[in-house]
């Protein structure tokens, strides 16, 4: 039988005269009150920049060495690539909007008995660096969610293809029917079991004996994890029967598909007696001669299993770490998706990601306010907010094709086709065949899953990349951001982390600025040039390690040579630059505390993007370009998310965490180094009688880099303690430093 309707026609639509929309609206919109403003600044910026230009072609035309004219020729190529970069955040800067819903209507235009249903899909890929317990807590989480639960399916993708995470959520099944009960009755608004616990809750007879089984499903699934062996916790046949897959040959890399449905909703009950939702177990089949796809293969899957079991036209795409931190969320999507205005070509709609346990000044800038607070809301005024992965609802014919009829794209079989209404019980032999034979590792061969459907294949980062195709198809996607975040993720706490994790996601932005699909190519015709420019921001990021390279060596070097390249403080090119630095830190400083941020926290986050630039993007350039060679790379590294206490504790207490030895350092403290040694050399100069004047602008970078680099020589030379830069890594960093002081002294 064929579904004829997806969505339940809201009363607007049956009685166009009456419009209850308007009395009772869902959401609202607004313009950003900074729109002029970044308008005229915009115009005012573009100008200098091309007198900064003119200056630089004069600079060049002047240059009447060889070494003058590599270093002006460096200067230029990097101020062009700084322009470029501020030109196509104005994208961002053009319109940006900021939305509010009003979840309390919701109910008046549509019943409940008629939300759409729901299935979410949680990825986990590795049962030693994502913890079991925090995934059953995730999922958890979201399996509490206040909405009507016959209609709600969790979907646990394990890419590690792990029996301990499987036991784990054997576990977790059994605690939930307690926990379901209990977060309904106490109307809990912490519904994930470990944030619950570490807040301020009532202690009552009650609480005390949930937590009691919450800590003993810990304690097994922590227990489970620490032995590698779930003899002892299989306790009836069909549990049994569950693990039998994992046979001798069965390996991470090779293994068949494994599907076990955990809870079944309307069979299972919870503790009150309430139907439990849909909790299904999913490990694709994998075979080291078949490509996989990572994340975005994990999830076609997922798209395929659920396709069989559920279908609902609602999914919501989970990383394992980031836990619901609202019930009622799925009432703020609603909001949107209930608008027949919206409706017809929504794609998506994101919540931004929001992290806990940050500290105080966020030194890593891993609240990434900029990617997922700021610039959404940018391109939210446009087509929508670009897809951050996490945190992400998606309509499910989105995935199949463009939203006109014509440009539907049927999937191979008409059963994984998104208006298809499915029926029988996801536990029947029918269903549970067909469920293993989508999750095949060779089933995608010679389809369009990854192509033209579903999750896009071709980028590290498939959550950029699937969104930016789905806007270049016509579709139109919605930036929600609630006052209480809708879900809470882990940070990566050391710096080693916070680099790996870039350099991948550097690496998937490079595949597609430089491939077919470039925002600057293909991007400017599908999109137009406003939104193609925030899609090229993002693309071309990687390249800022350019410029930020050079500007860390070139300056420091050529003073330490009495090679002086910037204007004189009494020249009047002097006020372009300064113009240029002030106006662009001061418009970058302005938008972050606007966004609610604070002053110390934006003085880290300009660190980070310097840090960024000599590590993530510096290192994500070069294993592009050597993934483009041919040789292989590492692929999707996932971030550990285990926590090690001491290494926590100085995190909690602000202080950068290098630990080991690592090729990855050595860009960052080499400049750290000359940074420092120039200043003291710029300084030795004006002491022994040279000119300020001529001095001043390399004095200054220097001297700015300088206080930015503060952690970096507490590190190297001041801290004891597990953290500190490793000895090799300062004593190579310093050898490379005076290599780069010899160097330059001969060419220049
Ligand atoms: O082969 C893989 C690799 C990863 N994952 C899952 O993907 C998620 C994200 O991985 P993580 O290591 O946490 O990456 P992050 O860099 O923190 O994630 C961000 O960046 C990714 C793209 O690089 C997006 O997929 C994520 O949604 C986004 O939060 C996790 O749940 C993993 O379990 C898989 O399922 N299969
Ligand atoms: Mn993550």
């Amino acid at each position: 039988m064929k579904q004829s309707l997806q969505f339940p026609k809201t009363n607007k639509e049956m009685e166009p005269s009456s419009t209850p929309l308007n009395k009772a609206p869902l959401h609202s919109i607004r313009s950003l009150h900074t729109v002029v403003f970044n308008r005229i600044f915009a115009v005012i910026y573009t100008l200098a920049l091309l007198c900064l230009l003119y200056h630089h072609a004069l600079k060049l035309l002047n240059s009447t060495t060889l070494p003058s004219f590599f270093v002006s020729i460096s200067m230029f190529i990097s101020d062009i690539l700084l322009g470029f970069m501020w030109i196509t955040a104005q994208g961002f800067r053009i319109c940006p909007v900021t939305r509010q819903e009003f979840p309390e209507n919701l109910e008046k235009i549509v019943d409940r008995k008629d939300f759409p249903a729901l299935d979410i899909f949680i990825c986990t890929a590795d049962p030693y660096k994502e913890p079991p317990i925090n995934v059953v807590n995730t999922a958890l989480s979201v399996m509490a969610y206040d909405y009507p639960t016959e209609k709600l399916s969790i979907y646990v993708s394990d890419d590690g293809g792990s029996e301990l995470t499987l036991c784990a959520f054997m576990e977790a099944a059994k605690f939930g029917t307690h926990w379901l009960g209990f977060c309904r009755e106490n109307k809990v608004m912490d519904r994930c079991p470990d944030a619950y616990f570490r807040r301020q809750y009532t202690m009552n007879s009650q609480t005390e004996k949930i937590k009691i089984m919450y800590e003993y499903m810990k304690k097994r699934v922590e227990n489970v994890v620490e032995s590698g062996r779930i003899d002892e916790y299989i306790t009836s046949e069909e549990e049994r029967q569950a693990f039998s897959k994992w046979t001798k040959g069965f390996s991470r890399q090779d293994h068949p598909a494994v599907i076990q449905v955990l809870l079944e909703s309307g069979k299972d009950k919870d503790v009150t007696g309430h139907s439990m939702p849909n909790l299904i177990y999913v490990s694709r089949q994998k075979s080291s001669t078949s490509p996989h796809h990572f994340k975005a293969g994990a999830l076609n899957t997922l798209l395929r299993v659920s396709a069989t079991m559920t279908n609902g036209p609602i999914i919501l795409t989970q990383d394992c770490d980031m836990f619901s931190n609202d019930p009622k969320t799925p009432y703020n999507l609603l909001c949107y998706l209930m608008d027949p205005s919206i409706r017809p070509k929504l794609a998506y709609v994101q919540f931004p990601q929001c992290f806990h346990g940050l500290n105080k000044n966020d030194i890593y800038s891993s609240e990434m306010k900029r990617w997922f607070h700021i610039n959404p809301k940018g391109m939210d005024g446009l087509f929508g907010p670009d897809n951050m992965g996490s945190g992400c609802f998606f309509v499910r014919r989105a995935l199949f094709g463009g939203p006109s009829e014509s440009s539907f794209v049927q999937p191979e079989m008409a059963r994984l086709s998104p208006d298809y209404a499915v029926n029988g019980s996801i536990k029947s032999e029918y269903i549970l065949d067909l469920a293993n034979h989508v999750a095949g590792c060779d089933y995608e061969n010679r389809t369009n899953w990854g192509t033209k459907m579903g999750f896009r294949y071709g980028s590290l980062v498939e959550d950029y990349y699937t969104g930016y195709h789905l806007h270049s198809q016509g579709w139109k996607s919605i930036f929600c951001h609630p006052k209480r975040p809708a879900f809470l993720g882990d940070i990566p706490n050391s710096l080693f982390d916070v680099v790996n994790q870039g350099i991948r996601w550097s690496i998937g932005l490079l595949e597609v600025a430089f491939s077919k699909y470039s925002p600057l190519t293909f991007g400017m015709r599908a999109l137009g040039p406003r939104m193609s420019l925030c899609y090229a921001h993002y693309a071309f990021s990687p390249t800022w390690s350019i410029p930020i390279t050079i500007y860390a060596f070139l300056p420091q070097l050529t003073l330490l040579n009495k090679m002086y390249i910037f204007p004189q403080v009494s020249d009047p090119w002097f006020f372009l630059y300064v113009f240029l630095f002030l106006g662009a830190y001061g418009q970058d400083c302005l938008e972050f505390i606007l966004a609610q941020g604070t002053f110390a926290r934006w003085w880290n986050e300009q660190r980070i993007w310097i840090i960024r630039g000599l590590s993530n993007y510096f290192f994500g350039s070069l294993e592009f370009i050597i993934k483009n060679m041919g040789f292989a790379t590492h692929g999707f590294n996932v971030t550990s998310k285990v926590v090690d206490d001491e290494q926590s504790k100085r995190y909690d207490q602000g202080i950068f965490e290098f630990g080991v030895h690592s090729p990855i350092f050595f860009p960052l403290a080499t400049a750290a180094i000359i940074n420092l040694v120039a200043l003291l050399g710029g300084t030795m100069q004006i002491l022994k009688g040279g000119n300020l004047d001529d001095v001043f602008v390399q004095l200054f970078v220097a001297g700015f880099a300088m206080l930015n680099c503060l952690p970096i020589y507490e590190a190297m030379i001041l801290r004891p303690d597990k953290g500190r830069m490793p000895t090799k890594t300062t004593i190579i960093s310093i050898f490379l430093a005076w290599s780069l002081y010899l160097v330059a002294s001969l060419i220049l």
